[in-house]
């Protein structure tokens, strides 16, 4: 089958599903999952405990592979940094993990170690950086599951529950950590049952139910959020509509010589640089107004119902 939006300039999109099935044993846990993640976008996967979020998230990092369907790479490379749901309490402290995985990843040592100091301070880390892990709580094991992805600056950051653990003032400083890596063009997938983790940085939600991708706020989209009217000229047709299925679009007309589109706010840097890069010219930018929508009843607290499916 023919994978829409693969037309040359379309290099913002960074993973491309198609039809991706997964089966364990005589099981499909997902079913003909289609997706796009687009380069500096955020997307909540929201669905209650065994709808086949995670498997999602392994399946997008390429540590499962789909039975059928594809998983495709755009640009061939992909520096990826995954959160799993648990981290285990390795013997190791977090100086010699963190540098060891950073040395994996080709990381030259006097910035890794510099990226780590600030990881860890932002994080309230700097006290345990040459304690055993072995004797960390949860909340602070999961900070070092969230360095280790963060650190190098991944294209692709999957975070599985990513505040799992973590008591508010480090879930403030990891709200932080995420908008500053979203700006610099990371894409963001999370398995999240948080609404003001939702509210605060995602872009766009999927609703998952029994291994399915049933619902995807894209334009009325999700709890709250603020909109921009974005006036361009100079573009032409194929441009436009790469321009068009960007997530974080939400209406676009085209009036004689100019274009006017809605935005969400938050995509407004990255799709004045498409439009830029694309040969176009910005006329104005102008706030507008805000949207909402309920999700509650999709949100969960992460502990409850395990296995249950709706
Ligand atoms: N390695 C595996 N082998 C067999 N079944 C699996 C495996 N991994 C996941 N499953 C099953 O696939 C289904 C989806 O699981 P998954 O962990 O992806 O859901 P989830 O939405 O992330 O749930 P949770 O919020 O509980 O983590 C579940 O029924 C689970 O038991």
């Amino acid at each position: 089958m023919a994978i829409a939006g693969m037309e040359k300039g379309a290099s913002a999109e960074l993973v491309i599903m198609q039809d991706a099935v997964k089966v364990y044993g005589r099981r499909k846990v997902l079913h003909d999952i289609s997706l796009k993640v687009w380069k500096g976008e955020c997307i909540a996967l929201v669905g209650k405990n065994g709808s086949g979020k995670s498997t999602l998230l392994r399946m997008l990092a390429g540590l499962t592979r789909p039975t059928s369907g594809t998983r495709w790479v755009s640009g061939g490379r992909l520096v990826t940094g995954y959160v799993p749901e648990r981290f285990p309490p390795l013997t190791f402290t977090p100086w010699e993990f963190l540098l060891s995985s950073a040395e994996v990843r080709g990381m030259e040592k006097a910035s890794a170690e510099n990226e780590l100091r600030g990881f860890l301070s932002k994080l309230g880390m700097e006290s345990f950086a040459h304690v055993r892990m072995s004797q960390f709580s949860k909340g602070m094991l999961q900070k070092i599951n969230l360095i280790q992805a963060m650190m190098g600056g991944p294209d692709l950051l999957l975070l599985d529950e990513p505040l799992s653990g973590l008591d508010i003032k480090a879930q403030e400083n990891l709200l932080s950590i995420l908008v500053g890596l979203k700006r610099g063009g990371t894409a963001i997938v999370m398995s999240v049952h948080e609404p003001t983790l939702i509210e605060q940085i995602a872009d766009r939600v999927l609703l998952m139910k029994n291994g399915q991708i049933i619902e995807e706020t894209l334009e009325k989209h999700l709890v709250t959020g603020t909109t921009t009217q974005i006036v361009l000229r100079g573009l032409d047709s194929s441009a436009v509509k790469r321009i068009s299925e960007h997530p974080g679009m939400v209406d676009l007309a085209i009036r004689s010589d100019r274009c006017e589109l809605v935005v969400r706010s938050e995509a407004v840097d990255l799709l004045i640089r498409q439009i830029l890069d694309s040969g176009g010219s910005i006329v104005s930018v102008i706030p507008t107004m805000g949207m909402n929508i309920p999700l509650g009843e999709w949100l969960q607290p992460a502990a409850s119902e395990k296995g249950d499916q709706v």
